[in-house]
């Protein structure tokens, strides 16, 4: 049945018995030192250690915030409005689903965007013209093609024939290229990697001449947010499906990003004390208390990792929504670069 392919069968269990104390954070030992905005309310703790939830959710709606206020002054002063263009290809519920959510965290900020939803079936010709028209529509300041695209088409051709200075997922080879040299700077840095990179900044994490483990080495997650930690001075290595001892490679982390697609994969055990963790990870697990019939959950497992980190943030409400939030900033980036607005 369909889903028994589409959920994983995956249990995180404790291996210390559940006797969590909650206290407010900010007054534990650690190496963290939290903004008093952005301070979780609670963290869960053991008798030697204590874990911060990194609030995603919250952070992400502060972002978005400060974008309303920046596009309703250029509106004002220039009478500019972003937007962002999304393409959809197929009816894939879950890319359904995130173009949804797009959309109405556009219209939340007031960027304008336009949405083409076109039928599993079309051609990459059809997909080409769509980007073609939006590339030469001032009234365009990002275009995203939503992945994965149908299988018969050639996902290459289409990333690249987006415009670079509209490349607001930070997915053409020559931002990527840029963001891998040494003072080269894209025009865009890839949404889910800068908002891994926005959370430790925003939670006063210090990423210069720490260790950084990244697990994963895709194109739009693994391989660009590894190049970000680079930038920022981390020492950083990239685990792989083909890493021999991936155990012992995470455990010298002091800030791991995760970026897999197992559910609850990176146990306890394999985490240093008070590393900080970036959950990328989107599993969907069958939990027949929920009224979807499954639920939501990183590729670290959390409730292990709450009692050996510093930092760990959840899913849902981690990089989750600050992905989202990039994608707005992206828009807003690309739309006063176009206009000279400062
Ligand atoms: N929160 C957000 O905004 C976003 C979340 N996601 C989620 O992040 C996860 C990763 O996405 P994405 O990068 O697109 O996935 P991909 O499937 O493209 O890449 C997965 C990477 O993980 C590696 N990998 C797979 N299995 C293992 C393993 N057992 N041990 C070590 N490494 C392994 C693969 O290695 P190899 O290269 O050798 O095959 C590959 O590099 C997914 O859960 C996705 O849903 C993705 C985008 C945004
Ligand atoms: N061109 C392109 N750009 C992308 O950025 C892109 C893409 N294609 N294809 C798919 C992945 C995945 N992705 C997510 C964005 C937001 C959430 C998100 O907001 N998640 C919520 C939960 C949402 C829910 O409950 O279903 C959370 O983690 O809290 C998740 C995943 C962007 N991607």
């Amino acid at each position: 049945m369909a889903s028994s392919v589409f959920f994983t069968h995956s249990h995180c269990y404790s291996s210390k018995p559940s006797s969590l104390v909650f206290r407010q954070v900010g007054v534990g030992p650690t190496s963290l030192r939290f903004s008093s905005s952005h301070v979780a309310s609670v963290a869960a703790m053991t008798m030697d250690s204590s874990a911060k939830v990194i609030d995603g959710k919250s952070v992400a709606k502060q972002i978005r915030d400060e974008i309303t206020a920046e596009v309703s002054r250029m509106r004002e002063s220039i009478g500019v409005i972003p937007g962002l263009a999304v393409i959809l290809v197929g009816d894939r519920k879950d890319s359904a689903t995130y173009v949804r959510n797009k959309k109405k965290a556009c219209e939340s900020v007031g960027i304008n965007s336009l949405e083409a939803n076109l039928p599993e079936d079309s051609t990459e010709e059809e997909v080409l013209n769509y980007i073609a028209g939006y590339n030469d529509d001032p009234s365009v300041h990002g275009i995203l093609v939503q992945l994965p695209l149908p299988s018969h088409m050639n996902e290459q051709n289409i990333l690249n024939a987006v415009r670079i200075e509209k490349d607001v997922d930070g997915f053409h080879p020559l931002n990527i290229g840029r963001l891998a040299m040494r003072g080269r700077e894209p025009l865009f840095v890839p949404c889910t990697p800068k908002g891994c990179i926005e959370l430790l900044h925003r939670y006063n994490v210090s990423i210069k001449g720490k260790r950084a483990v990244v697990i994963g080495r895709s194109n739009i997650v693994g391989m660009p947010a590894a190049l970000l930690l680079q930038r920022e001075d981390a020492t950083v290595s990239i685990v792989h499906s083909r890493t021999s001892n991936p155990e012992e490679i995470i455990r010298q982390a002091d800030i791991i990003i995760a970026a897999v697609g197992q559910a609850n994969m990176v146990r306890g055990s394999w985490i240093k004390p008070g590393a900080v963790i970036i959950d990328v990870g989107i599993n969907p697990v069958e939990d027949p208390n929920s009224p979807r019939g499954y639920k939501l959950v990183g590729d670290v497992c959390y409730e292990e990792a709450i009692r050996i980190a510093s930092a760990v943030t959840p899913v849902p409400g981690g990089v989750g929504p600050m992905t989202i939030a990039m994608l707005l900033q992206n828009t807003l980036i690309s739309a006063k670069r176009v206009h000279h607005f400062e």
